[in-house]
Protein backbone atom coordinates (compact mmCIF):
# COMPACT_ATOMS: atom_id res chain seq x y z
CA UNK A 1 0.00 0.00 0.00
CA UNK A 2 1.04 3.59 -0.77
CA UNK A 3 2.29 5.92 2.07
CA UNK A 4 1.63 8.89 0.92
CA UNK A 5 -2.24 10.75 0.86
CA UNK A 6 -4.02 14.14 0.04
CA UNK A 7 -5.52 13.24 3.79
CA UNK A 8 -5.21 11.23 6.52
CA UNK A 9 -7.86 10.77 9.01
CA UNK A 10 -7.36 9.85 12.36
CA UNK A 11 -10.54 8.37 14.26
CA UNK A 12 -13.48 6.27 12.51
CA UNK A 13 -16.53 7.82 13.83
CA UNK A 14 -19.23 10.03 12.46
CA UNK A 15 -17.12 12.80 12.59
CA UNK A 16 -14.14 11.02 11.11
CA UNK A 17 -16.60 9.41 8.63
CA UNK A 18 -18.41 12.07 7.35
CA UNK A 19 -15.18 13.92 6.24
CA UNK A 20 -13.85 10.68 4.60
CA UNK A 21 -16.87 9.93 2.31
CA UNK A 22 -16.78 13.95 1.29
CA UNK A 23 -12.80 13.71 0.35
CA UNK A 24 -12.67 10.50 -1.19
CA UNK A 25 -14.11 11.53 -4.42
CA UNK A 26 -11.20 14.05 -5.10
CA UNK A 27 -8.30 12.83 -3.22
CA UNK A 28 -6.83 9.91 -1.92
CA UNK A 29 -7.45 9.14 1.69
CA UNK A 30 -6.69 6.94 4.20
CA UNK A 31 -8.21 6.65 7.36
CA UNK A 32 -6.83 5.23 11.03
CA UNK A 33 -8.70 3.46 13.76
CA UNK A 34 -7.32 1.96 16.84
CA UNK A 35 -10.45 -0.24 18.11
CA UNK A 36 -14.14 -0.18 16.73
CA UNK A 37 -14.95 1.04 12.88
CA UNK A 38 -17.76 3.47 13.00
CA UNK A 39 -16.96 5.00 16.60
CA UNK A 40 -19.10 5.92 19.81
CA UNK A 41 -22.13 6.57 18.05
CA UNK A 42 -23.23 3.68 16.43
CA UNK A 43 -20.78 0.76 18.75
CA UNK A 44 -21.31 2.01 22.39
CA UNK A 45 -23.14 5.34 22.13
CA UNK A 46 -26.56 6.82 20.37
CA UNK A 47 -27.22 3.69 18.93
CA UNK A 48 -27.23 0.69 21.02
CA UNK A 49 -28.48 2.90 24.07
CA UNK A 50 -31.64 3.55 21.90
CA UNK A 51 -32.09 -0.33 20.87
CA UNK A 52 -32.52 -0.80 24.47
CA UNK A 53 -34.94 2.37 24.51
CA UNK A 54 -36.91 0.94 22.17
CA UNK A 55 -38.68 -1.25 24.77
CA UNK A 56 -38.39 1.37 27.38
CA UNK A 57 -40.87 3.60 25.30
CA UNK A 58 -43.14 0.86 24.42
CA UNK A 59 -43.60 -0.05 28.61
CA UNK A 60 -43.98 3.62 29.08
CA UNK A 61 -46.73 4.06 26.53
CA UNK A 62 -48.27 1.01 27.73
CA UNK A 63 -48.28 2.31 30.95
CA UNK A 64 -49.81 5.77 30.24
CA UNK A 65 -53.05 4.00 28.58
CA UNK A 66 -53.58 1.00 31.87
CA UNK A 67 -57.06 2.28 32.20
CA UNK A 68 -57.30 3.54 28.60
CA UNK A 69 -58.14 -0.06 26.84
CA UNK A 70 -54.99 -1.50 28.30
CA UNK A 71 -54.61 -4.20 31.05
CA UNK A 72 -51.06 -5.19 32.06
CA UNK A 73 -47.85 -3.20 31.21
CA UNK A 74 -45.04 -5.52 30.15
CA UNK A 75 -41.95 -6.21 31.32
CA UNK A 76 -38.61 -6.29 29.90
CA UNK A 77 -36.52 -9.25 29.22
CA UNK A 78 -33.22 -7.93 29.83
CA UNK A 79 -31.01 -10.47 27.82
CA UNK A 80 -33.20 -10.79 24.60
CA UNK A 81 -33.15 -7.14 24.68
CA UNK A 82 -29.58 -7.25 24.60
CA UNK A 83 -29.56 -9.78 21.85
CA UNK A 84 -31.85 -7.31 20.02
CA UNK A 85 -29.26 -4.38 20.40
CA UNK A 86 -26.62 -6.56 19.43
CA UNK A 87 -28.46 -7.82 16.35
CA UNK A 88 -27.59 -4.25 15.80
CA UNK A 89 -24.14 -3.15 17.09
CA UNK A 90 -22.28 -6.66 15.86
CA UNK A 91 -22.60 -5.87 12.13
CA UNK A 92 -21.64 -2.03 12.39
CA UNK A 93 -17.73 -2.49 12.55
CA UNK A 94 -17.34 -4.46 9.49
CA UNK A 95 -20.21 -2.60 7.66
CA UNK A 96 -18.52 0.47 8.28
CA UNK A 97 -15.02 -0.93 6.89
CA UNK A 98 -16.49 -2.28 3.75
CA UNK A 99 -18.45 0.77 3.04
CA UNK A 100 -14.79 2.71 3.22
CA UNK A 101 -13.66 0.20 0.86
CA UNK A 102 -15.94 0.53 -1.53
CA UNK A 103 -15.80 4.31 -1.51
CA UNK A 104 -11.77 3.54 -2.30
CA UNK A 105 -11.02 5.48 0.93
CA UNK A 106 -7.64 3.26 2.27
CA UNK A 107 -7.95 1.63 6.06
CA UNK A 108 -5.71 0.67 8.52
CA UNK A 109 -6.63 -0.66 12.04
CA UNK A 110 -3.93 0.87 14.37
CA UNK A 111 -1.91 3.05 16.86
CA UNK A 112 -0.63 6.27 14.75
CA UNK A 113 1.52 8.73 16.35
CA UNK A 114 2.93 11.83 14.91
CA UNK A 115 6.72 12.23 14.11
CA UNK A 116 6.70 15.41 12.21
CA UNK A 117 4.05 17.88 11.28
CA UNK A 118 2.95 15.87 8.01
CA UNK A 119 3.90 12.28 9.10
CA UNK A 120 2.46 9.72 11.44
CA UNK A 121 3.81 5.56 12.11
CA UNK A 122 1.82 3.39 12.37
CA UNK A 123 3.10 -0.16 13.52
CA UNK A 124 6.98 1.17 12.62
CA UNK A 125 5.35 2.60 8.70
CA UNK A 126 5.84 5.95 8.33
CA UNK A 127 2.54 7.50 6.26
CA UNK A 128 3.08 11.03 5.29
CA UNK A 129 -0.26 13.38 3.31
CA UNK A 130 -0.84 17.04 3.33
CA UNK A 131 -3.58 17.54 5.71
CA UNK A 132 -4.68 15.38 8.54
CA UNK A 133 -7.64 15.42 10.38
CA UNK A 134 -8.02 14.51 14.17
CA UNK A 135 -11.56 12.85 15.05
CA UNK A 136 -10.89 10.16 17.73
CA UNK A 137 -13.60 11.30 20.11
CA UNK A 138 -13.46 10.69 24.11
CA UNK A 139 -13.92 8.33 26.49
CA UNK A 140 -15.49 8.09 30.12
CA UNK A 141 -14.32 9.33 32.79
CA UNK A 142 -13.08 7.12 35.79
CA UNK A 143 -12.98 9.17 39.01
CA UNK A 144 -9.59 9.32 40.86
CA UNK A 145 -10.83 7.41 43.68
CA UNK A 146 -10.20 3.99 46.15
CA UNK A 147 -11.45 1.29 44.11
CA UNK A 148 -12.00 3.30 40.89
CA UNK A 149 -10.93 -0.17 39.21
CA UNK A 150 -14.56 -1.42 40.63
CA UNK A 151 -16.34 1.35 38.50
CA UNK A 152 -18.10 0.50 35.11
CA UNK A 153 -18.71 2.96 32.05
CA UNK A 154 -21.89 3.62 29.79
CA UNK A 155 -19.89 0.67 27.65
CA UNK A 156 -19.71 -1.84 30.00
CA UNK A 157 -23.81 -0.99 31.16
CA UNK A 158 -24.56 -1.12 27.50
CA UNK A 159 -23.22 -4.61 27.27
CA UNK A 160 -24.64 -6.17 30.04
CA UNK A 161 -25.28 -9.49 29.77
CA UNK A 162 -27.28 -9.57 32.96
CA UNK A 163 -29.05 -6.92 34.71
CA UNK A 164 -27.80 -5.64 37.94
CA UNK A 165 -30.45 -5.92 40.94
CA UNK A 166 -28.69 -2.76 42.39
CA UNK A 167 -26.90 -0.29 40.36
CA UNK A 168 -25.61 3.33 41.18
CA UNK A 169 -24.35 5.76 38.45
CA UNK A 170 -22.09 9.03 39.33
CA UNK A 171 -23.24 11.82 38.13
CA UNK A 172 -26.52 13.33 37.01
CA UNK A 173 -25.51 14.10 32.83
CA UNK A 174 -26.95 12.39 29.74
CA UNK A 175 -25.44 9.49 30.13
CA UNK A 176 -26.65 8.99 34.01
CA UNK A 177 -29.93 9.90 33.13
CA UNK A 178 -30.42 7.88 30.12
CA UNK A 179 -28.59 4.77 31.88
CA UNK A 180 -30.49 5.16 34.94
CA UNK A 181 -33.52 5.02 33.11
CA UNK A 182 -33.48 1.98 31.00
CA UNK A 183 -32.46 0.02 34.16
CA UNK A 184 -35.31 1.74 36.32
CA UNK A 185 -37.58 0.53 33.10
CA UNK A 186 -36.38 -3.14 32.91
CA UNK A 187 -36.52 -3.62 37.26
CA UNK A 188 -33.38 -2.45 38.72
CA UNK A 189 -32.76 -0.84 41.77
CA UNK A 190 -31.34 2.91 40.42
CA UNK A 191 -29.29 5.23 42.48
CA UNK A 192 -28.15 8.52 41.21
CA UNK A 193 -25.27 9.97 43.44
CA UNK A 194 -25.14 13.58 42.39
CA UNK A 195 -22.04 16.01 43.44
CA UNK A 196 -24.78 19.13 43.34
CA UNK A 197 -28.69 19.40 43.00
CA UNK A 198 -28.31 20.36 39.18
CA UNK A 199 -29.35 17.71 36.75
CA UNK A 200 -28.50 18.05 33.06
CA UNK A 201 -26.91 21.81 33.56
CA UNK A 202 -27.23 22.94 30.05
CA UNK A 203 -31.00 22.23 30.23
CA UNK A 204 -33.37 25.00 31.73
CA UNK A 205 -33.86 24.65 35.39
CA UNK A 206 -37.76 24.88 35.44
CA UNK A 207 -37.65 21.95 32.89
CA UNK A 208 -35.01 19.39 34.45
CA UNK A 209 -36.87 19.52 37.73
CA UNK A 210 -39.66 18.03 36.18
CA UNK A 211 -37.09 15.33 34.80
CA UNK A 212 -35.99 14.29 37.74
CA UNK A 213 -39.70 14.43 39.71
CA UNK A 214 -41.03 12.03 36.68
CA UNK A 215 -37.50 9.86 37.31
CA UNK A 216 -37.86 9.76 41.21
CA UNK A 217 -41.95 8.37 40.65
CA UNK A 218 -40.68 5.99 38.53
CA UNK A 219 -38.53 4.56 41.31
CA UNK A 220 -34.90 6.19 40.44
CA UNK A 221 -33.46 7.69 43.94
CA UNK A 222 -31.49 10.68 43.82
CA UNK A 223 -28.57 11.49 46.46
CA UNK A 224 -27.88 15.31 46.04
CA UNK A 225 -24.94 17.18 47.22
CA UNK A 226 -23.11 13.70 47.18
CA UNK A 227 -19.57 12.48 46.44
CA UNK A 228 -18.74 8.59 45.56
CA UNK A 229 -15.00 8.50 47.96
CA UNK A 230 -14.24 4.81 47.50
CA UNK A 231 -15.51 1.26 46.37
CA UNK A 232 -14.79 -1.35 48.40
CA UNK A 233 -15.84 -5.22 47.21
CA UNK A 234 -18.05 -7.15 48.97
CA UNK A 235 -19.22 -10.97 49.12
CA UNK A 236 -21.89 -10.05 47.08
CA UNK A 237 -21.37 -6.38 45.18
CA UNK A 238 -19.92 -3.19 46.44
CA UNK A 239 -19.98 -1.26 49.26
CA UNK A 240 -20.04 2.57 47.93
CA UNK A 241 -18.78 4.98 50.79
CA UNK A 242 -19.56 8.78 50.08
CA UNK A 243 -18.96 12.65 51.53
CA UNK A 244 -22.14 12.51 53.42
CA UNK A 245 -23.20 9.53 55.85
CA UNK A 246 -24.50 7.75 53.12
CA UNK A 247 -23.26 4.38 52.44
CA UNK A 248 -24.55 2.14 49.67
CA UNK A 249 -24.67 -1.35 48.69
CA UNK A 250 -24.91 -2.25 45.17
CA UNK A 251 -24.23 -4.78 42.63
CA UNK A 252 -22.75 -2.51 39.84
CA UNK A 253 -21.30 1.13 40.00
CA UNK A 254 -21.03 3.00 36.53
CA UNK A 255 -19.16 5.90 36.03
CA UNK A 256 -21.28 8.59 33.96
CA UNK A 257 -19.39 11.71 35.54
CA UNK A 258 -18.29 13.25 31.99
CA UNK A 259 -16.11 12.62 28.67
CA UNK A 260 -12.25 13.42 28.15
CA UNK A 261 -10.61 13.84 24.27
CA UNK A 262 -8.84 10.97 23.32
CA UNK A 263 -5.23 12.63 22.22
CA UNK A 264 -2.72 10.16 24.98
CA UNK A 265 -1.27 8.52 22.51
CA UNK A 266 -0.86 10.59 19.17
CA UNK A 267 1.86 12.38 20.13
CA UNK A 268 0.68 16.31 19.08
CA UNK A 269 3.33 18.31 20.03
CA UNK A 270 5.40 16.56 17.40
CA UNK A 271 2.62 17.82 15.10
CA UNK A 272 2.41 21.38 16.67
CA UNK A 273 -0.67 20.73 17.38
CA UNK A 274 -1.85 22.77 20.94
CA UNK A 275 -4.24 20.97 23.21
CA UNK A 276 -6.25 22.58 25.91
CA UNK A 277 -8.36 21.28 28.56
CA UNK A 278 -11.30 20.34 27.19
CA UNK A 279 -9.55 19.19 23.59
CA UNK A 280 -7.82 20.13 20.79
CA UNK A 281 -7.76 24.44 20.17
CA UNK A 282 -9.29 24.93 16.86
CA UNK A 283 -9.80 28.43 14.86
CA UNK A 284 -12.94 29.40 12.98
CA UNK A 285 -11.75 26.80 10.17
CA UNK A 286 -11.47 23.79 12.17
CA UNK A 287 -7.73 24.04 11.82
CA UNK A 288 -5.48 23.53 14.91
CA UNK A 289 -2.32 25.67 15.54
CA UNK A 290 -0.95 23.76 12.43
CA UNK A 291 -2.94 24.82 10.21
CA UNK A 292 -2.46 21.71 7.93
CA UNK A 293 -4.12 19.44 10.37
CA UNK A 294 -7.88 19.71 11.49
CA UNK A 295 -9.37 18.55 14.27
CA UNK A 296 -13.36 17.99 14.28
CA UNK A 297 -16.18 16.28 16.54
CA UNK A 298 -15.76 15.52 20.49
CA UNK A 299 -12.14 15.70 20.21
CA UNK A 300 -12.35 19.25 20.20
CA UNK A 301 -12.44 22.08 22.51
CA UNK A 302 -15.72 24.13 21.90
CA UNK A 303 -18.77 24.98 23.38
CA UNK A 304 -21.43 23.39 20.35
CA UNK A 305 -22.94 20.49 21.82
CA UNK A 306 -20.57 17.63 21.85
CA UNK A 307 -23.05 15.46 19.59
CA UNK A 308 -23.22 12.68 16.75
CA UNK A 309 -24.61 15.27 14.11
CA UNK A 310 -22.58 18.24 15.28
CA UNK A 311 -19.45 15.77 14.40
CA UNK A 312 -21.15 14.55 11.22
CA UNK A 313 -21.41 18.22 10.63
CA UNK A 314 -17.55 19.62 11.25
CA UNK A 315 -16.33 16.50 9.53
CA UNK A 316 -18.59 17.70 6.30
CA UNK A 317 -17.14 20.87 6.85
CA UNK A 318 -13.49 20.47 6.97
CA UNK A 319 -13.73 18.29 3.74
CA UNK A 320 -14.71 21.71 2.01
CA UNK A 321 -12.08 23.50 3.52
CA UNK A 322 -9.26 20.98 2.80
CA UNK A 323 -11.01 21.11 -0.88
CA UNK A 324 -11.03 25.17 -1.50
CA UNK A 325 -9.45 27.11 0.56
CA UNK A 326 -11.77 30.07 0.02
CA UNK A 327 -14.57 28.23 2.53
CA UNK A 328 -16.34 30.92 4.57
CA UNK A 329 -15.53 30.38 8.74
CA UNK A 330 -17.66 27.58 10.01
CA UNK A 331 -21.48 28.69 10.91
CA UNK A 332 -23.31 26.22 13.09
CA UNK A 333 -27.35 25.68 12.07
CA UNK A 334 -29.78 25.09 15.31
CA UNK A 335 -28.64 22.13 16.88
CA UNK A 336 -31.11 20.28 18.65
CA UNK A 337 -30.33 18.59 21.82
CA UNK A 338 -32.52 15.61 23.31
CA UNK A 339 -32.19 13.54 26.58
CA UNK A 340 -34.22 9.86 26.34
CA UNK A 341 -35.76 9.49 29.27
CA UNK A 342 -39.14 9.00 30.47
CA UNK A 343 -40.43 11.21 29.18
CA UNK A 344 -38.01 13.14 26.72
CA UNK A 345 -36.69 16.35 27.53
CA UNK A 346 -35.38 18.51 24.12
CA UNK A 347 -34.29 21.83 23.47
CA UNK A 348 -33.03 23.66 20.42
CA UNK A 349 -31.78 27.49 19.42
CA UNK A 350 -31.68 30.45 22.25
CA UNK A 351 -31.27 29.31 25.49
CA UNK A 352 -34.60 29.63 27.47
CA UNK A 353 -33.01 31.55 30.30
CA UNK A 354 -31.47 33.83 28.14
CA UNK A 355 -34.53 34.65 26.30
CA UNK A 356 -36.13 35.15 29.75
CA UNK A 357 -33.54 37.71 30.63
CA UNK A 358 -34.24 39.85 27.73
CA UNK A 359 -37.95 40.18 27.39
CA UNK A 360 -37.50 43.53 25.27
CA UNK A 361 -35.04 40.99 22.49
CA UNK A 362 -37.69 37.67 22.94
CA UNK A 363 -41.16 36.60 23.16
CA UNK A 364 -41.41 33.47 25.19
CA UNK A 365 -44.57 30.86 24.98
CA UNK A 366 -44.94 28.58 27.57
CA UNK A 367 -47.87 25.86 26.97
CA UNK A 368 -48.96 22.81 28.93
CA UNK A 369 -49.98 20.64 26.17
CA UNK A 370 -51.09 18.28 28.44
CA UNK A 371 -54.48 17.99 27.33
CA UNK A 372 -53.70 18.80 23.45
CA UNK A 373 -55.02 16.06 21.72
CA UNK A 374 -51.58 14.75 20.11
CA UNK A 375 -50.16 14.58 23.99
CA UNK A 376 -53.87 13.33 25.82
CA UNK A 377 -54.27 10.15 22.68
CA UNK A 378 -51.63 8.95 24.41
CA UNK A 379 -52.28 9.55 27.69
CA UNK A 380 -49.08 11.42 28.92
CA UNK A 381 -49.06 12.70 32.65
CA UNK A 382 -47.13 15.72 31.74
CA UNK A 383 -46.67 17.46 28.39
CA UNK A 384 -44.87 21.04 27.91
CA UNK A 385 -43.61 22.95 25.26
CA UNK A 386 -41.98 26.82 25.54
CA UNK A 387 -41.30 28.42 22.35
CA UNK A 388 -39.22 31.27 21.85
CA UNK A 389 -39.41 34.27 19.32
CA UNK A 390 -37.29 37.46 17.96
CA UNK A 391 -39.56 39.96 18.82
CA UNK A 392 -37.59 42.31 15.93
CA UNK A 393 -38.63 39.32 13.19
CA UNK A 394 -41.44 37.20 14.74
CA UNK A 395 -39.39 34.65 13.88
CA UNK A 396 -38.80 30.92 15.95
CA UNK A 397 -35.67 31.09 17.28
CA UNK A 398 -35.38 28.76 20.29
CA UNK A 399 -37.57 25.85 21.88
CA UNK A 400 -37.78 23.03 24.53
CA UNK A 401 -40.25 20.38 25.23
CA UNK A 402 -41.13 17.78 27.59
CA UNK A 403 -43.09 14.92 26.25
CA UNK A 404 -42.57 11.34 25.09
CA UNK A 405 -42.69 12.93 21.37
CA UNK A 406 -40.03 15.62 22.31
CA UNK A 407 -37.72 14.28 19.59
CA UNK A 408 -40.15 14.40 17.10
CA UNK A 409 -41.53 18.04 18.28
CA UNK A 410 -37.97 19.83 18.32
CA UNK A 411 -36.90 18.10 14.88
CA UNK A 412 -40.20 20.19 13.64
CA UNK A 413 -39.50 23.00 15.02
CA UNK A 414 -35.64 23.04 14.29
CA UNK A 415 -36.85 22.87 10.88
CA UNK A 416 -38.98 25.73 11.35
CA UNK A 417 -36.02 27.53 12.27
CA UNK A 418 -34.07 26.62 9.88
CA UNK A 419 -36.29 27.77 6.82
CA UNK A 420 -37.45 30.60 9.21
CA UNK A 421 -41.17 30.14 8.56
CA UNK A 422 -43.47 32.15 10.17
CA UNK A 423 -47.00 31.41 11.17
CA UNK A 424 -48.78 33.18 8.40
CA UNK A 425 -46.81 30.69 5.96
CA UNK A 426 -47.47 27.44 8.09
CA UNK A 427 -50.95 28.33 7.62
CA UNK A 428 -50.37 28.41 4.21
CA UNK A 429 -49.71 24.24 4.42
CA UNK A 430 -51.19 21.21 4.83
CA UNK A 431 -49.90 18.74 7.07
CA UNK A 432 -51.67 15.28 7.80
CA UNK A 433 -53.82 15.15 10.78
CA UNK A 434 -53.79 14.66 13.43
CA UNK A 435 -50.34 14.08 13.84
CA UNK A 436 -47.80 15.88 15.84
CA UNK A 437 -46.41 18.09 13.20
CA UNK A 438 -50.18 18.94 12.40
CA UNK A 439 -50.09 21.14 15.90
CA UNK A 440 -46.89 22.89 14.28
CA UNK A 441 -48.77 26.50 13.83
CA UNK A 442 -50.21 26.78 17.72
CA UNK A 443 -46.47 26.65 18.70
CA UNK A 444 -46.31 30.20 17.73
CA UNK A 445 -48.73 30.80 20.66
C1 LIG B 1 -23.72 6.36 26.05
C2 LIG B 1 -23.71 7.45 25.00
C3 LIG B 1 -24.89 7.80 24.39
C4 LIG B 1 -24.88 8.82 23.44
N1 LIG B 1 -26.07 9.16 22.86
C5 LIG B 1 -26.09 10.13 21.92
C6 LIG B 1 -27.30 10.46 21.26
O1 LIG B 1 -28.37 9.91 21.55
N2 LIG B 1 -27.27 11.42 20.30
C7 LIG B 1 -26.10 12.06 19.95
O2 LIG B 1 -26.12 12.91 19.05
N3 LIG B 1 -24.94 11.77 20.58
C8 LIG B 1 -24.91 10.82 21.54
N4 LIG B 1 -23.73 10.50 22.14
C9 LIG B 1 -22.51 11.24 21.75
C10 LIG B 1 -21.96 10.69 20.41
O3 LIG B 1 -21.70 9.31 20.52
C11 LIG B 1 -20.69 11.44 20.05
O4 LIG B 1 -20.96 12.83 20.03
C12 LIG B 1 -20.18 11.03 18.68
O5 LIG B 1 -19.91 9.65 18.60
C13 LIG B 1 -18.90 11.81 18.40
O6 LIG B 1 -18.38 11.45 17.14
P1 LIG B 1 -16.81 11.63 16.87
O7 LIG B 1 -16.59 11.12 15.48
O8 LIG B 1 -16.42 13.00 17.19
O9 LIG B 1 -16.12 10.68 17.94
P2 LIG B 1 -16.29 9.11 18.20
O10 LIG B 1 -17.59 8.60 17.74
O11 LIG B 1 -15.93 8.91 19.63
O12 LIG B 1 -15.20 8.45 17.25
C14 LIG B 1 -13.83 8.59 17.49
C15 LIG B 1 -13.11 7.39 16.91
O13 LIG B 1 -11.71 7.60 17.01
C16 LIG B 1 -11.09 6.40 17.44
N5 LIG B 1 -9.81 6.74 18.06
C17 LIG B 1 -9.59 7.29 19.29
N6 LIG B 1 -8.28 7.45 19.52
C18 LIG B 1 -7.65 7.00 18.40
C19 LIG B 1 -6.30 6.90 18.03
N7 LIG B 1 -5.31 7.29 18.83
N8 LIG B 1 -6.02 6.38 16.82
C20 LIG B 1 -7.00 5.97 15.97
N9 LIG B 1 -8.30 6.04 16.29
C21 LIG B 1 -8.63 6.55 17.48
C22 LIG B 1 -12.10 5.80 18.40
O14 LIG B 1 -11.88 4.42 18.58
C23 LIG B 1 -13.40 6.10 17.67
O15 LIG B 1 -13.74 5.07 16.76
C24 LIG B 1 -23.68 9.48 23.09
C25 LIG B 1 -22.47 9.11 23.71
C26 LIG B 1 -22.49 8.10 24.65
C27 LIG B 1 -21.20 7.70 25.29
N1 LIG C 1 -28.94 11.96 24.14
C1 LIG C 1 -27.74 12.43 23.83
O1 LIG C 1 -27.61 13.21 22.90
C2 LIG C 1 -26.52 12.00 24.60
C3 LIG C 1 -26.56 10.89 25.42
C4 LIG C 1 -25.41 10.54 26.11
C5 LIG C 1 -24.25 11.28 25.96
N2 LIG C 1 -24.24 12.34 25.15
C6 LIG C 1 -22.99 13.14 24.98
O2 LIG C 1 -21.98 12.61 25.81
C7 LIG C 1 -21.52 13.63 26.69
C8 LIG C 1 -21.09 13.00 27.97
O3 LIG C 1 -22.21 12.64 28.74
P1 LIG C 1 -22.04 12.50 30.31
O4 LIG C 1 -23.39 12.25 30.88
O5 LIG C 1 -20.95 11.55 30.58
O6 LIG C 1 -21.49 13.92 30.70
P2 LIG C 1 -22.26 15.27 31.13
O7 LIG C 1 -21.23 16.32 31.03
O8 LIG C 1 -23.54 15.41 30.38
O9 LIG C 1 -22.63 15.00 32.65
C9 LIG C 1 -21.64 14.78 33.62
C10 LIG C 1 -22.31 14.68 34.99
O10 LIG C 1 -21.34 14.37 35.96
C11 LIG C 1 -21.34 15.36 36.98
N3 LIG C 1 -19.95 15.54 37.41
C12 LIG C 1 -19.01 16.30 36.82
N4 LIG C 1 -17.85 16.21 37.50
C13 LIG C 1 -18.07 15.36 38.52
C14 LIG C 1 -17.26 14.85 39.57
N5 LIG C 1 -15.99 15.22 39.70
N6 LIG C 1 -17.81 13.98 40.43
C15 LIG C 1 -19.09 13.61 40.30
N7 LIG C 1 -19.90 14.05 39.34
C16 LIG C 1 -19.40 14.92 38.46
C17 LIG C 1 -21.91 16.60 36.34
O11 LIG C 1 -22.48 17.46 37.29
C18 LIG C 1 -22.96 15.98 35.43
O12 LIG C 1 -24.12 15.69 36.15
C19 LIG C 1 -22.70 14.59 26.79
O13 LIG C 1 -22.33 15.87 27.21
C20 LIG C 1 -23.20 14.58 25.40
O14 LIG C 1 -22.39 15.43 24.63
C21 LIG C 1 -25.35 12.73 24.47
Amino acid sequence: MTTEFDTIIIGAGPGGLAAAYALAPHQHVLVIENDLWGGTCPNRGCDPKKMLYSAVEAQDHAGHLQQFGLKGVPTIDWPALMAFKRGYTDKVPAGTLSGLQAANIATIHGEPHFVATDQVVVAGVTYQATNFIIATGQAPVIPEISGRDYLQTSTDFLALPQLPKRIALIGAGYVALELANIAASAGAEVHILQHNQRILRSFPENYTQLLSAALTAKGITFHWDTELTSVTEQATGFSLATNTTLQLNVDAVFAASGRRPQLASLNLEQAGVTIVAKGISVNDHLQTTNPRIYAVGDVIAKTQPKLTPVSSFEGRYAARTILDIGVAAIAYPPMPQVVYASPQLAQVGVKLGDAKQQPEQYRVVEQDTTQWYTFNRLKEPLAKVTTIFDRTTQQLVGAVVYASIAEEVINYLTLLMNSQVTQAQLGQRILAYPSPASDLAYYYG
